[in-house]
Formats: structure tokens, sequence, C-alpha cells
């Protein structure tokens, strides 16, 4: 798994909280960082764009974190990310910067993943979301770290 991010994690206590979730994660997950654009909220929108896109691999499935994209319960991800990785394709997760994604990042997109209503700071989507994955795959793997609380 893959997980493309605008902005550097330079907070060591953020970055630690991402390392908690991913060395424990099977299978293992990449981040690669892009630096942040530059310009009109517009422009920075289209360079950042640009710069997610020339890295995606080939044949990435791709799931943006998105405010207007699908709110799911950490069973229904675990469910969905599963069968992703099942299909054999790279799954890549994508966090936006400040002025969030282009149009074009989000219609290249094969999924998308929104953590609620509240527009969140990218780096803690970024620790949000690795927990999330981390959960899930406990979840699939049957371990007692996910306890859903609802009968
Ligand atoms: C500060 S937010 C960008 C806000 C921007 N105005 C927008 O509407 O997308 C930075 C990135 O964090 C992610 N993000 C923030 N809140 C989110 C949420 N509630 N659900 C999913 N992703 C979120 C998105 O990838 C977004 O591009």
């Amino acid at each position: 798994m893959r997980l493309i991010a605008v902005g550097r994690m330079k907070d060591s206590h953020e970055r630690a909280l991402v390392d908690r979730y991913v060395k424990r994660l099977n299978p293992s997950l990449t981040i690669t960082e892009l630096p942040d654009g530059k310009g009109s909220p517009a422009e920075i929108k289209r360079r950042e764009a640009d710069a997610i896109l020339s890295v995606l691999p080939d044949r990435a499935f791709v799931v943006v974190l998105d405010l207007a994209g699908k709110l799911v319960s950490s069973e229904v991800f675990s469910q969905r990310l599963g069968e992703w990785l099942e299909a054999g394709r790279d799954v890549c997760f994508i966090i936006g910067g400040a002025e969030g994604l282009d149009a074009t990042v989000v219609t290249r997109a094969d999924a998308s993943l929104s953590l609620g209503s509240l527009t969140w700071p990218h780096m803690l989507v970024r620790i949000m979301l690795v927990e999330q994955i981390y959960r899930a795959r406990a979840i699939a793997a049957g371990h007692p770290y996910h306890r859903s609380g609802r009968p």
C-alpha cells in the first residue's frame, strides 16, 4: 500500500504517531510526501495535482481522502480494503494539502473516503488514516485491537 501526501510532517510527535501504526501494518505502507504547491490557491492545487498524478504507480487503485467522500464504518472500510488488496492493484491513498485536492485527482480516484464533515488539518488526517488502516487490518485478522462496542 502507498500513501501520497502533500506536505512534510516535521513535528516529531506527529511522526511518532504515524510510525506507531505504520510499523505494525501488513501489508506495509510506503509514504511519499510531496512539497506544498506555490502560487494562487488554484495554482497550488494544479501544481500539487501534477505532482500527485506523476508519482502514481501504473494500475494504482486510488483512494482519495475527501470531505465529500464516502462515510463508512471501520468494519465496512476493513471489508473494502480487503477487497481492494485482493484485487491485486497497488492501493494508493491520497491526502491533499491546505487548499484541498484538485478535481483532476478526485476524478482519477477509484474510491473516496471521508473522515466526517469536519475539515481536519492534513497532518491529522494522515495520523487518523494510518490508524484506520491499522484498525481495518486488525478487524480483518480478528485481532482484539478493534472493539466495536455495538452488537
Ligand atoms: C486542510 S484539508 C483541505 C481543505 C480544503 N478546503 C478542502 O475543501 O478540501 C487537507 C486535506 O485533508 C483531507 N481532509 C481534511 N478533512 C477531511 C475529512 N473530513 N475527510 C477526508 N479527508 C479530509 C483532504 O485530503 C484534504 O485535501
